[in-house]
């Protein structure tokens, strides 16, 4: 009688025991289907000695059903999915879970059928199939995503087929991609860059773990550094994983990397049709996917065989995911490639403090690009004081502002306005009995879009048509819309400049690749004068006639709920500057605030980030934050607030009481309403000492609570909202 022990992909099945025939073995990391009463599930084959389960007698086992023909997960990734779910005390089976491409894709090979258009011209048109002739142009894949992309029924296309307007093509789901070529477009490299590329393309020859700090100013040609190590790692046959935070980022790294080697790279995001999902997963396991880029889902794939890893603006807050299972995907890159043994590069101009406490610590050996590329100068930047230039009445740009934005307009170069603000209006009231528009379902302001004259919450996606009259006292004609958001500013520069030709950068209107591809073409080919835009344009891009850049509201990001305020703050305005005069003519920032003497704003005017971090080195230290003290929260929440409070009263009440933990709370979280769910809070600081996921586990694990109550666990937050 054999046995195995399967981790199921299921928090609430965990692990289950299962028989297997005498004398055959089936290798740990095999993706198997099992049955569970009349369903069939999926699992991992675990070592069973590392997974506690119920004990079942061998007479009760029941047999395996299949051994998916996919290669076993590897050891190390087993060892790395262990890993992240112990320190960020998640359930094993949702970390397993993020291993797994597709369950299409574990069944193998072979065909399937995409549609697309046959170019036939038909006299007469139905509107709906005008409609999908339009937005089908180019596009190949199921009837089913076909139907979702026009926005028509499946039946219409599939009379569309029949009428010879679109045909079937058969694709082999193993179809290889095409190959990168490692020296394509091979650039001539600065002195610096040389060095720099060399170390890396030496770690990935060496194949043992090697973490880097790539530490670069804006603009001085990251990119075209660690890509010498991609070219290595594909001269000698691996795989290589790109890190990006955003999925707004990949196009335009997509262009530049076809641009250097030929083709583009492979990518992995949430958002892929299944087809390509399915066929990126499989290649990757495979070891036939050569570079894949992707968001933070990408980071837990099966590699075959890895050979680097780039975690690229390094210091972005959207590496840590705040929902499911809360990991940072920057700190658990590293650990897999610790567990590979694989070279890792970190690149940012602004590195998190943790980031760079590491490298000073000798953990991370950190190369440094103090520079920018081709004699290109960092930009001036000056502080303008709101209380002294004040804007005029109903406005938000300051006077100095306004004549720098003329200036470019007349020179023909082109401006960036920052406010991290979505929307027209943060807050809208009754002028007459001063109603706010709250969320129903949230503790947040509704946020009035005025192009799709709705308001919305940001938090839950709730929306509501703006009405004509105030709903508490009926009074028409009578809502007022309190500070600003981008589309507000995009309307003031259309009222100051009504020639310029402008655009609008939010995650509203960039919310998909074209439009994306649009902007950053019509943005190079000079047809925009003036963008305005939220943090989606402060980073990666590089247009070279970019000259001005405006921060609307430095003071913003200093408030709200960001654990690393001054840290989010210095590196959004650091990082939006270094947009500004990246080609042959010099840049300029103006930063509006109302605070210039605040220690980031003057470490930023004075271009001194060095004193930035020290002082908030300092800071942290005192407080006993990261990187000196650690921090965690505990969200319990419920639809029923007296429910939820009763919970986190008795998880504050079993508190342990240790010399190196401090437990805070239980407390309203700020956002104490979020998608209908009433919310409490409890914060921990730890010293670095403390056996924090230990402590946690052993005080939480013996409580219980009623079904409708949730307990999520947060280890090294970032947003305490
Ligand atoms: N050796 C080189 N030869 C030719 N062009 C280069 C070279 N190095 C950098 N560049 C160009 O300079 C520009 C800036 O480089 P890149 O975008 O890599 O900088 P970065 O350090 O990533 O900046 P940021 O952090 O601001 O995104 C790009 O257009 C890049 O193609
Ligand atoms: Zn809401």
């Amino acid at each position: 009688m054999q046995r195995v022990r399967l981790l199921v992909f299921n928090a609430a099945l965990g692990v289950l025991d299962y028989r297997v025939p005498q004398g055959v073995t089936i290798p740990f990391g095999s993706i198997v289907a099992a049955p569970l009463g009349p369903r069939q599930i999926l699992g991992i084959v675990w070592e069973a000695e590392r997974l506690s389960a119920q004990e079942v007698p061998d007479a009760k086992l029941r047999p395996l059903l299949e051994v998916m023909p996919v290669p076993p997960m590897s050891e190390r990734l087993r060892r790395l999915i262990e890993w992240t779910a112990d320190y960020y005390c998640a359930p094993l089976s949702a970390v397993a879970r993020m291993a797994l491409g597709s369950t299409a894709a574990l069944r193998g090979g072979g065909t399937s059928t995409e549609y697309r258009l046959t170019g036939a011209e038909p006299a007469r048109l139905t509107p709906q199939r005008a409609a999908a002739l339009d937005a089908l142009q180019g596009e190949q894949a199921s009837i089913r995503e076909l139907a979702e992309l026009a926005g028509v029924s499946e039946g219409v296309l599939r009379g569309m087929v029949g009428a010879g307007l679109l045909e079937a093509v058969t694709v082999d789901l193993d179809r290889p991609y095409p190959p990168a070529a490692p020296d394509f477009a091979q650039p001539v490299l600065s002195d610096l860059q040389r060095s720099a590329a060399d170390v890396f393309v030496h770690a990935v020859q060496d194949a043992r773990f090697a973490p880097f700090l790539l530490d670069g100013v804006t603009g001085s040609g990251k990119t075209e550094c660690y890509f010498e190590a991609v070219a290595e790692a594909l001269r000698l046959d691996r795989q290589v994983l790109i890190l990006l935070p955003e999925i707004a980022l990949t196009e335009n790294f997509l262009r530049r990397f076809e641009h250097r080697f030929g083709v583009t790279p492979i990518l992995w995001h949430s958002s892929l049709k299944s087809s390509e999902r399915r066929r990126a997963w499989r290649a990757i396991v495979q070891g036939n996917a050569q570079v894949i880029v992707g968001a933070r889902s990408a980071l837990f794939l099966p590699y075959a065989n890895l050979g680097l890893i780039v975690v690229d603006e390094a210091h972005e807050i959207s590496f840590k995911q705040d929902d499911g299972v809360r990991y940072n995907a920057r700190d658990v890159a590293v650990m897999r490639a610790k567990f590979e043994g694989l070279p890792i590069i970190l690149a940012s101009a602004t590195p998190a403090l943790e980031t760079m406490q590491l490298a000073e610590a000798g953990v991370y050996r950190k190369i440094d690009l103090p520079s920018r590329f081709g004699g290109a100068q960092l930009p001036d930047i000056q502080v303008l004081d709101l209380r002294e230039q004040a804007p005029e009445r109903g406005r938000w740009l300051a006077p100095p502002l306004v004549e720098a934005l003329r200036d470019r307009l007349a020179k023909g170069e082109q401006s960036l306005l920052f406010l991290n603000r979505r929307g027209y209006a943060p807050l809208t009231l009754c002028r007459n009995c001063g109603y706010r528009f709250q969320c129903p379902n949230c503790t947040a302001w509704l946020v009035e879009h005025r192009f799709s004259r709705r308001l919305a919450c940001h938090h839950c996606g709730h929306e509501a048509p703006v009405p004509d009259a105030c709903p508490e006292c009926g009074t028409g004609d009578c809502l007022v819309a309190c500070g600003p958001g981008v589309e507000r500013i995009a309307d003031e520069v259309a009222e100051i400049l009504p020639e310029a030709r402008t655009a609008l950068v939010t995650s509203d209107t960039m919310n998909n690749p074209q439009a994306i591809g649009e902007f950053v073409a019509m943005a190079e080919s000079k047809a925009i004068d003036v963008i305005i835009g939220t943090q989606l344009v402060t980073k990666g891009y590089h247009f070279p006639d970019l000259t001005l850049v405006g921060v609307v509201d430095a003071d913003l990001g200093l408030e709200g709920g960001d654990l690393r305020a001054g840290e989010r703050t210095y590196q959004q305005i650091a990082q939006v500057a270094g947009r500004a005069g990246r080609g042959e003519k010099p840049g300029e920032v103006l930063i509006q605030t109302r605070h210039p003497e605040a220690s980031v704003i003057a470490a930023l005017a004075n271009g001194d980030r060095d004193a930035f971090y020290a002082a908030e080195t300092e800071a942290r230290r005192d407080a006993g934050a990261p990187p000196f003290g650690r921090w965690a929260a505990i969200i319990v929440s419920s639809e029923d607030q007296a429910e939820a409070l009763s919970a986190a009263r008795a998880i504050g009440g079993t508190a342990p009481d240790l010399p190196d933990m401090l437990v805070l709370g239980p407390a309203p979280a700020p956002l104490a309403l979020l998608r209908g769910r009433h919310r409490f809070r409890l914060l921990i600081n730890a010293r670095r000492s403390a056996e924090l996921q230990k402590t946690l586990r052993s005080w939480l694990d013996p409580l219980d609570f009623p079904k409708g109550v949730r307990v999520n666990i947060d280890i090294d937050p970032y947003s305490f909202v």
